[in-house]
């Protein structure tokens, strides 16, 4: 009997953290005209001009430090996990793929797998909880330019997005719980950041997003797609899990890249308040991501827990993220079932 085919895709990572890989990581990560959304020319000069020569041989360093000699990448490393422990659910009903919007395993290879097992269906599943362009918007345009070349194309399905799916929030909440979040000063939910120009652009109605007062921080029917709305709610449903007061935790976007204004407010601007009014310890979620990586383990952990230190702050706790979380799996494996045909 034909099989299901599922393909889970992350963002990617480089194939080491040599400079040379993570230039060309970069490379293929901000070439993308919906990462740097900007007119082709100017681009092309940005990226191959300025960021990649300049930006590779610090991101290398970094890469080193949360490099593992034995499983490598943590993203990948969890990505690997989340793929066999989703296989091993779904059982002979099901082929899983695993792949990487940029770098490897690439999108292709995994699309010409279920090709080769003459699947019925191809159900795709970004992992992104909060849907961006620049992540969820790029991978369904990769697999739709792939698979619209194929002679005999099968029933296909996208996820846009999965900001408030009960089992993922339980899974954060569970993780933040083991940290007493009660014994926290403040608590921190800091998502990914993007350019303040690519909420707009998700905005249909064209005058909601960043134009009407606090429009981008509760998520209703009008702004059902911006990825601050949906963060903001992903946020909201951890925190009343964690009966987290409002007063006790703060909405924030990190990983800020160019001069540009990003979504507001930023987590380095947050941690610096938080250490000047006194705060010493923080707890930090960062439920934009489903699997550690360079953005939660350094840049959370060192760069932030760096700068709250330097300016009186004690320690900066970061909550792992989904991970390889059995409940996490839960999750995937609801997602891939409740959806029909
Ligand atoms: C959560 C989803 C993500 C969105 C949305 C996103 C947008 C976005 N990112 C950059 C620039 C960089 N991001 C980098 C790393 C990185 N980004 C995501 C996820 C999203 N990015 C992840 C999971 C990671 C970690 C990858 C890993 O290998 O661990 C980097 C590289 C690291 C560095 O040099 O600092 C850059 C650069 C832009 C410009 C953008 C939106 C427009
Ligand atoms: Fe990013
Ligand atoms: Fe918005």
């Amino acid at each position: 009997m034909a099989k299901k085919g599922i393909l889970l895709v992350n963002l990617g990572t480089p194939d080491s953290p040599e400079t040379k890989d993570v230039r060309k990581y970069l490379a293929e990560f901000l070439m993308d005209p919906r990462v740097i959304d900007v007119n082709p020319v100017l681009r092309t000069f940005l990226v191959k001009g300025i960021i990649v020569p300049f930006r590779s041989p610090k991101s290398a360093k970094l890469y080193k430090e949360i490099w593992d000699d034995k499983t490598g990448s943590p993203l990948l490393h969890y990505s690997i996990l989340q793929h066999k422990l989703l296989a091993d659910r779904l059982g002979d009903e099901y082929q899983v793929e695993l792949a990487m919007r940029y770098q490897s395993p690439s999108i292709e290879s995994a699309l010409d797998k279920l090709k080769a097992s003459l699947v019925e269906s191809i159900q795709v599943i970004a992992l992104f909880p909060q849907y961006a362009s620049a992540s969820t918007g790029s991978v369904y345009e990769k697999v739709m330019n792939i698979v619209g070349k194929w002679q005999t194309i099968p029933s296909i399905s996208f996820i846009n997005s999965f900001h408030d799916n009960e089992l993922m929030i339980e899974t954060f909440a569970d993780n933040g719980r083991q940290y007493q979040p009660e014994t926290y000063d403040h608590i921190l939910f800091s998502f990914h950041g993007l350019p303040q120009r690519q909420l707009i652009k998700c905005d249909h109605t064209d005058n909601f997003c960043l134009k009407v007062d606090g429009c981008c921080n509760t998520l209703n029917d009008t702004n059902k797609f911006c990825y601050s709305a949906q963060s903001h709610h992903t946020a909201k449903l951890i925190a009343e899990k964690l009966n987290i007061p409002k007063e006790k935790y703060t909405i924030c976007f990190q990983s800020r890249l160019g001069s540009d204004p990003w979504v507001q407010p930023y987590t380095s601007e947050i941690v610096a308040k938080l250490a000047k009014e006194g705060k010493k310890r923080l707890l930090v979620f960062c439920p934009a991501f489903v699997a550690d990586c360079l953005e939660t383990v350094y840049e959370v952990t060192e760069e932030y827990g760096g700068e709250f230190k330097a300016l009186g702050g004690e320690h900066v706790q970061l909550v792992e993220s989904l991970n390889d979380s059995p409940k996490w799996i839960d999750a995937l494996e609801e997602m891939v079932k409740g959806q029909k045909f």
